[in-house]
């Protein structure tokens, strides 16, 4: 197995894939010098847990979260991983998420896992089949949102709706541990009352801190990428992209309906222990070309570029996200 570890730039990694042979080289490098891994792999076989973190960026604090040095720190630590289809990595994916689950409920007593909305949930779907389903400690899990739609739980844009529809109405997450918003609330009286939510949680010790920002340290969270690069509710070129001190802030403008939204900021995204970052689709080939290849070159980072983990962040992607590489 050939094996590449890279202090800058992405680890990547290849499963049962046949990435096109016209992609010459990722991340600059040739592709016969990329890691390549079998598809089922161990966390220990992933170092999970055992981050390697001296080789992150060092960042002094006041650097941390300007775009700069948020893009510096993203590129440091990332691991990328591409799937012939959607259907494998939502195999790999229930593996990852059960596998963290595991550890965080051994050594925390709780699992505090972050959803986003979009395709992200339907990809979980391998968590409600064995052996998952009955070997999870549901009653462990506390589940938030990364960014959600400010409209009422039972409206189709809901991401809360699409969550309880697709996966949590069938899982025994005890109803106190699912964080949705308060949908009575005006988007920034949500985006506060969110805040002071997380803000509880950490002191309680229900959800860790982080001891680098001193921002909450979600376990894991599962995020999905908009065709445009955006994560979370964070829209490429959106001055939220530079918020630093809130932990959830709200918009009020987002370019993809529905407008108002709240959303985790950068600093709390960032200060997470894991992050899978599902992408999937020839609709976001563009994005990944431009966060991964060489489509970035002088241009503004992305959202998805500013995104980084403080133990792992791994993109899980499909052939057809990568056939621009
Ligand atoms: O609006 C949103 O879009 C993104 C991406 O959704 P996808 O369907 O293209 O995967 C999602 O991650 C975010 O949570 C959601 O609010």
């Amino acid at each position: 197995m050939a094996s590449l570890s890279l202090s800058s730039s992405p680890t990547f990694l290849r499963t049962r894939s046949t990435i096109s042979s016209s992609v010459r080289s990722l991340c600059g490098l040739p592709i016969s010098k990329l890691s390549f891994r079998s598809p089922d792999r161990s966390p220990a076989a992933l170092g999970v847990g055992k981050a390697d973190c001296s080789r992150r960026f060092q960042l002094r604090p006041t650097e941390a979260f300007s775009p700069a040095g948020m893009a510096a720190a993203a590129a440091a630590e990332k691991k990328v991983e591409v799937f012939d289809t959607e259907e494998n990595i939502a195999v790999s994916l229930a593996k990852y998420t059960a596998d963290l689950s595991d550890k965080f409920c051994k050594e925390r007593g709780s699992f505090t896992v972050v959803l986003s909305g979009g395709s992200l949930i339907n990809s979980l779907r391998k968590l409600l089949e064995p052996p998952y389903k009955d070997s999870i400690d549901w009653s462990k899990w506390h589940v938030f949102w990364v960014d959600e739609r400010v409209v009422p739980k039972n409206h189709e844009d809901s991401n809360y709706k699409l969550a309880l529809d697709l996966f949590l109405s069938k899982v025994p997450i005890p109803p106190g541990n699912v964080y949705a918003i308060n949908d009575a609330l005006s988007a920034e009286g949500a985006a506060d009352d969110y805040e002071a939510c997380l803000k509880r949680l950490v002191s309680s010790g229900v959800i860790a801190k982080s001891k680098a920002s001193g921002f909450p340290k979600l376990d894991l969270q599962l995020l999905g990428m908009g065709p445009d690069g955006h994560i979370a509710s964070l829209f490429p070129g959106h001055p939220l992209c530079k918020e630093s001190k809130k932990w959830v802030t709200h918009i009020l403008d987002s370019p993809k309906p529905p407008p108002q939204r709240i959303t985790f900021t950068f600093p709390v995204i960032n200060s997470s222990a894991y992050i899978a970052l599902v992408v999937c689709g020839s609709d976001k080939a563009d994005a990944v070309h431009r966060a991964l290849g060489s489509g970035g070159n002088n241009k503004e980072p992305l959202p998805c570029q500013l995104a980084s983990a403080e133990g792992e962040f791994k993109w899980f992607l499909d052939k057809a996200a990568t056939s621009k590489l």
